[in-house]
């Protein structure tokens, strides 16, 4: 198996995959040197290298893990040095674009079956990686006309024995969903901290160290990586424009019923979010 980017998602998969002997010698691919090494020292890989050709030599299978911009590119330059029979998927949060472009340039011979795990941090890199970030969580996998039946069938076996529940969806409607419950709830994250971050106390102090727990909480993920985040927004761009519409209008509603001291309708707006949010513990993932 060769990890075409040995950060989070890239070296937990390669945790797992050697824990539970899922695979044989795992090769990294990196434009990092020193992590990749550190990656080896670890023995989260058994080979490192910044050299793509080197990297996909002789893989059965290739796993996609770097960020979304740079999925269909690395893939454009790995594709002449595959050899037949070999499965490519990947862990990209957007779908659409990346199968639109990806399906056109597969060699003879080469499968590619698009995947997203749905498990994930706030946090990225190497040190972050565990061998249990996959476990018991969702992967999405997104095949079309196209995708090799038994190929898609050994990958689904694949993701299921590094620990994940498979679903199927199509693209579309996989990009139409994860703009909704995950796209969004970044922005409206990254949003929310910059409209209050500034703000200081009449002393000329930070007012953020002056809050309660519910502002970690809703801001947890604005920790998140800002190139992996601006990579999944631009590549998701209709679907993502389309629901910080949606928010915009539910943000205005809100704005209005306390302008307008309509207490009523304000409280009917939190019941409601009390029984979405409450869906949402019950069957968290
Ligand atoms: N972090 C998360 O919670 C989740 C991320 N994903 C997807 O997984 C992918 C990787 O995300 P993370 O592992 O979190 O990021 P990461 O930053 O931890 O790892 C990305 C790795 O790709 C390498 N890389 C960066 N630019 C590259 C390029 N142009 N070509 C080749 N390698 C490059 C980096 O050196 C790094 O080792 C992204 O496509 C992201 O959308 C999917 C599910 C969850
Ligand atoms: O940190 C969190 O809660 C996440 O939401 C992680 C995450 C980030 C990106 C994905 O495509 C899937 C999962």
């Amino acid at each position: 198996m060769t990890i075409i980017g040995v950060g989070l998602l890239g070296a937990s998969l390669a945790k797992v995959c050697k824990e539970r002997q899922i695979t044989g010698r795992i090769a990294g691919f990196g434009r990092n040197a020193d992590n990749l090494k550190r990656a080896e020292e670890q023995g989260v890989i058994d080979h490192g290298t910044t050299d793509l050709k080197d990297a996909v030599a002789g893989a059965d299978l290739v796993v996609l893990c770097s960020p979304v911009a740079s999925i269909v590119e690395r893939f454009r330059e790995m594709a002449p040095h595959l050899d037949a029979g070999c499965i490519v998927t990947d862990v990209g949060s957007v779908k659409a674009p990346l199968v639109q472009d990806i399906e056109p340039l597969l060699p003879e011979g080469v499968h590619y079956v698009p995947a997203h795990p749905i498990a994930g941090a706030e946090k990225s890199g190497l040190d972050a990686s565990t061998a249990d970030l996959y476990e018991g969580a969702r992967c999405i996998l997104t095949p079309t006309d196209n995708t090799d039946k038994a190929t898609l069938e050994r990958i689904q076996q694949f993701w299921e024995a590094v620990g994940m529940r498979v679903q199927i969806l199509t693209a579309e409607e996989h990009d139409f969903i994860y703009g909704a419950v995950s796209h969004l709830p970044h922005v409206v994250a990254f949003a929310l901290i910059n409209a209050i971050g500034q703000l200081k106390t009449s002393d000329q102090e930070d007012i953020l160290s002056l809050s309660a727990g519910g502002l970690r909480d809703i801001t947890r993920i604005a920790s998140s990586d800002p190139v992996m985040w601006r990579d999944i927004c631009l590549a998701n761009k209709t679907h993502v424009l389309d629901m910080i519409d949606r928010f915009s209008k539910s943000l205005e509603d809100i704005r209005k019923q306390i302008e307008q001291d309509d207490g009523a309708s304000l409280k009917e707006s939190f019941k409601n979010a009390n029984g979405h949010r409450g869906k949402l513990v019950g069957q968290n993932s």
